[in-house]
């Protein structure tokens, strides 16, 4: 970002009888990340953000913003009094972004997003300044974020929209005013707000609301819900998936540990290959290649940008303990659709030695969850993980069922503030040839259990 206070006073509309002549050059919301001639955004957390405006002064920034229902602020550097903080946030986005008029591509899903995002923004800066959403920045403050933060000679920008409750997509998009919307899947997570996955689908088509009228949809095109809702939808279609039905569809797929290799009907002369395990990621590749082709990318080049790609952390990443094992760390997040996968690949894979499971709480599934953790049961055997382990309320319930298959030296439950219990027996069982999973509800931090291996 790069504008005079003079200009924020402009798009925010609001008079001011002096403004101080300053150059603002990016902006933040946290005081302690502070950049040099940042806007300081003071927003509401557990705490005021306004008690930080002085550690944002002191780390550089260059003006901030204050809320008008607080006391008069000091006069150390420039402020801009607002009614309400959020909303100059998304203002002054939304203002900025029609100011360097990007293209905007616009990822949602249930599961699926910071991935496809980050092979969309490679793909597409083969021949394009690409900025993308940083990290898992997603929501109502992090889509501003994105946008406020992108350089001013951006041409694409890569922008992924979560939502825990119908409406957040409508209003991310609307926004962003997307000229290519992605939808990866339709899961369960955030089932708890919703109910059935086909409010769920609801929620996700929110991305099409504001979509240009020339744009495009790009969608799985194997998810029945998403099929039916497209049909009222004008813009041009395209879709992806397992199914030969589809505009995109991979028509071999061979799986490894540290890649996934395939073919697809649209490129049939390419070998594809992606640096992650997961046929799941396939469909994830399928979709950024139809961005891709939309936005008139060579295959070649698409294929070079997949094989070199690096996505964000904690996402199926493998990595070693201390001891040799090895780890595959998946502690984002978790949902059903989501670790079913997981498990399903890593049965794919060949290891030296055994394969263990730690397994954390699912949450947000709501009156679902007890049959949605038990729902874990049929992937589970002793013939592909020798020893599991579990943590949380609800993984009891998987536990109990998992009793019938597992003896007790095999099979161990956690409660949820056990975290440290199941880190030392883990450390004293874990063998140099083996391979763990950890795959958990951001809420349950499977990532402290990976810290304490690595
Ligand atoms: C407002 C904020 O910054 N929140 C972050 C903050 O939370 P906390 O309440 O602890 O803030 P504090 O009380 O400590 O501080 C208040 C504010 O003051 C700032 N500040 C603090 C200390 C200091 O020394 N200097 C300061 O300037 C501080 O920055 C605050 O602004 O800290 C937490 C821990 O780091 C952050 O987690 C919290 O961030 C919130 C959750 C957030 O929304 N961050 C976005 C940038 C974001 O996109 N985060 C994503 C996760 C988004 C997500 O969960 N997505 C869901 C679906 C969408 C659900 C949606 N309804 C929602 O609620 O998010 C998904 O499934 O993907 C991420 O971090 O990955
Ligand atoms: N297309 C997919 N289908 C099913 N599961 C997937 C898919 N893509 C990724 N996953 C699973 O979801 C995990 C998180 O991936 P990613 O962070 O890309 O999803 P996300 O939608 O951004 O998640 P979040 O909602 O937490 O932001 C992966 O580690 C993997 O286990
Ligand atoms: C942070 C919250 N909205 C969220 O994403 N929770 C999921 C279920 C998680 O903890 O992984």
């Amino acid at each position: 970002m790069k504008m005079k206070l003079r200009e924020v006073y402009s798009a925010l509309k609001i008079q001011a009888d002096s403004i101080a002549d300053v150059e603002i050059t990016g902006v933040c919301f946290d005081s302690r990340k502070a950049q040099k001639g940042d806007l300081f955004f003071p927003l509401q957390g557990q705490r005021d953000g306004h008690e930080f405006i002085n550690s944002a002064i002191e780390n550089g920034v260059s003006a901030t913003i204050w809320q008008s229902d607080h006391d008069i602020p000091n006069d150390k550097i420039p402020y801009v009094v607002v009614k309400n903080v959020s909303n100059a946030f998304e203002t002054l986005a939304k203002y900025y972004l029609g100011k360097v008029n990007p293209r905007v591509i616009a990822v949602t899903g249930s599961n699926g997003k910071t991935t496809t995002k980050d092979m969309i923004a490679k793909i597409l800066s083969t021949n394009n300044n690409v900025a993308k959403t940083p990290q898992n920045f997603n929501n109502e403050i992090g889509v501003p974020f994105t946008i406020l933060n992108m350089p001013t000679n951006t041409e694409v920008l890569v922008v992924e929209m979560g939502m825990d409750r119908p409406g957040q997509i409508d209003h991310l998009s609307s926004i962003a005013n997307p000229d290519i919307s992605v939808i990866t899947m339709i899961g369960e997570a955030h089932i708890e707000f919703f109910g059935t996955r086909d409010k769920i689908a609801d929620a996700k088509m929110e991305i099409v609301v504001h979509l240009q009228e020339d744009g495009r949809f790009v969608f799985n095109g194997d998810e029945p819900l998403l099929l039916e809702r497209a049909k009222k939808v004008n813009q041009e279609k395209l879709t992806f998936g397992n199914q030969d039905s589809n505009t995109l569809y991979a028509t071999q797929i061979s799986p490894g540990k540290t890649s996934t290799k395939f073919k697809t009907n649209l490129w049939p002369e390419l070998d594809f290959e992606i640096p992650m395990m997961g046929e799941y990621n396939v469909n994830n590749a399928l979709a950024a290649l139809l961005v891709g082709k939309v936005s008139h990318i060579q295959p070649e080049a698409m294929q070079k940008a997949l094989s070199n790609l690096f996505v964000t952390q904690n996402r199926t990443e493998w990595m070693k303990a201390k001891n040799g094992a090895d780890i595959l760390s998946d502690v984002y997040n978790s949902n059903p659709t989501a670790a079913i996968e997981v498990l399903n690949s890593l049965k794919e894979i060949k290891t030296a030695g055994r394969k263990l499971i730690v397994l954390g709480d699912m949450l947000e599934l709501g009156d679902a969850s007890k049959r949605l953790h038990e729902s874990l049961f049929e992937h589970i055997s002793p013939d592909d993980f020798e020893k599991v382990y579990l943590i949380g309320d609800y993984m009891k319930f998987l536990k109990d069922k998992l009793s019938d298959k597992y003896d007790s030296s095999n099979l161990f439950w956690y409660e949820k503030d056990q975290l440290a219990d199941l880190t030392t027996d883990l450390k004293k069982e874990l063998k140099p040839d083996d391979t763990v999973l950890l795959k958990g509800s951001h809420g349950i931090h499977l990532e402290n259990v990976l810290h304490d291996l690595i």
